[in-house]
């Protein structure tokens, strides 16, 4: 079994001390925060993505940029599109129409697996580990194929042993960084859903992403976890790896991002500063209605929000579904049910 108290600390994979840049610093946007601004230097340049299913538009996004080297949140309530945008971006669904760049490469008709070795890697709202795999195994498989290495492996199985070595060693740091290192050789169905969000998260790590894309990363995480998975994402920024994470937890959004992009029925309605955009009309209307005297921006206003929501019975908010503006539940031990990959 691993001994977490001897695993030194993690190295994200490929970014060593000596290649971190230092934290990012200077205007993101172009002059104005104004939905869809060019950002001084974006990683991901999306224009004219459209997806609809029947008469729903469920995204419809006409420009948008993620900023490199940051945090991004992309908030909005349920159905805003959020995670279909993403699904298309990573090419795990695909736009009626809309093109996109990654790193300056285009992205569109890109398949998944491809994106990923590109350095963009996603996880999802339910997560996908699998289940019959150890958890270290699951880790493994997480590390990026280098192209030809399936040759290699049959050619040259010694190199093979080699390169097996260092993914243990990256997966066991990445594991004791999510305190799952005791859990290495258990089966990954055997986790909690929070659990299986961290293994998730690490897995992704092991791809070496340049962009790492979190779907609701806190939600049914344990209470006890949570800061220190706050601090883990901070700490992917000073690696210089870029993240954008969709949240409801806005304590999350206004403590960790640099950047907020706002959806609202499948468009982009407001992106900003967090503290001015959560005080930002549009915002107050997509996510409030009738509520337009509640302050997103301050933890009282965050709060109320909160309770208003949690007496509509339209809204998941403080349900199992999604998660908590301020605070996080306690996950039960159970396996998540199978859904729509979300
Ligand atoms: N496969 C699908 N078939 C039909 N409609 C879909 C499908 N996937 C998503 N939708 C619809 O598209 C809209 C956007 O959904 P999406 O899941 O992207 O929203 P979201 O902002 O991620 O919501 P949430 O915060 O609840 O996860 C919703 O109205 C949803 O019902």
């Amino acid at each position: 079994m691993n001994d977490p108290q001897q695993i030194p600390p993690v190295q994200v994979p490929g970014q060593g001390p000596g290649s971190v840049p230092a934290t990012v610093e200077g205007p993101i946007s172009v002059g104005a925060a104004t939905p869809g601004c060019k950002k001084v230097d974006p990683i991901v340049v999306a224009d004219g993505v459209r997806r609809t299913y029947g008469a729903l538009k469920a995204v419809d996004v006409d420009h948008v940029e993620i900023p490199r080297h940051r945090i991004t949140a992309l908030i909005g309530p349920n159905g805003a599109g959020k995670t279909t945008f993403f699904n298309l971006l990573t090419g795990f669904d695909t736009p009626d129409s809309g093109s996109w760049t990654f790193d300056g490469h285009a992205l569109a008709g890109v398949r998944s697996h491809r994106v990923a070795r590109m350095g963009m890697v996603r996880t999802f709202q339910l997560t996908k580990v699998m289940g019959k795999l150890t958890v270290l195994e699951n880790m493994r498989l997480g590390g990026a194929e280098q192209p030809g290495e399936a040759l290699w492996r049959a050619m040259f199985p010694w190199l093979w042993r080699t390169r097996e070595a260092e993914l243990t060693r990256t997966a066991d740091s990445l594991l004791a960084m999510f305190k799952l290192g005791e859990k290495r050789e258990d089966y990954a169905a055997s986790l909690s859903g929070g659990q299986r969000k961290l293994l998730e998260m690490a897995r992704a790590l092991m791809a070496d992403p340049k962009l790492i894309m979190l779907d609701e990363p806190m939600a049914g995480v344990n209470p006890a976890l949570t800061q220190s998975l706050l601090d883990h994402i901070k700490n992917l920024k000073s690696t210089g790896m870029s993240v954008l994470f969709v949240e409801h937890d806005m304590h999350m959004v206004r403590h960790i991002a640099d950047w907020v992009i706002v959806m609202a029925e499948g468009r982009v309605v407001a992106e900003g500063p967090p503290h001015e955009v959560m005080q930002d009309q549009a915002v107050i209307d997509a996510y409030l209605g009738a509520h337009h005297d509640v302050d997103l921006g301050s933890p009282e206003g965050a709060a109320r929000l909160e309770d208003v929501l949690s007496e509509d019975a339209e809204s998941v908010v403080g349900t199992a579904d999604a998660g908590e503006l301020l605070t996080v539940h306690e996950e039960p031990d159970t396996p998540e049910p199978g859904g729509r990959e979300s």
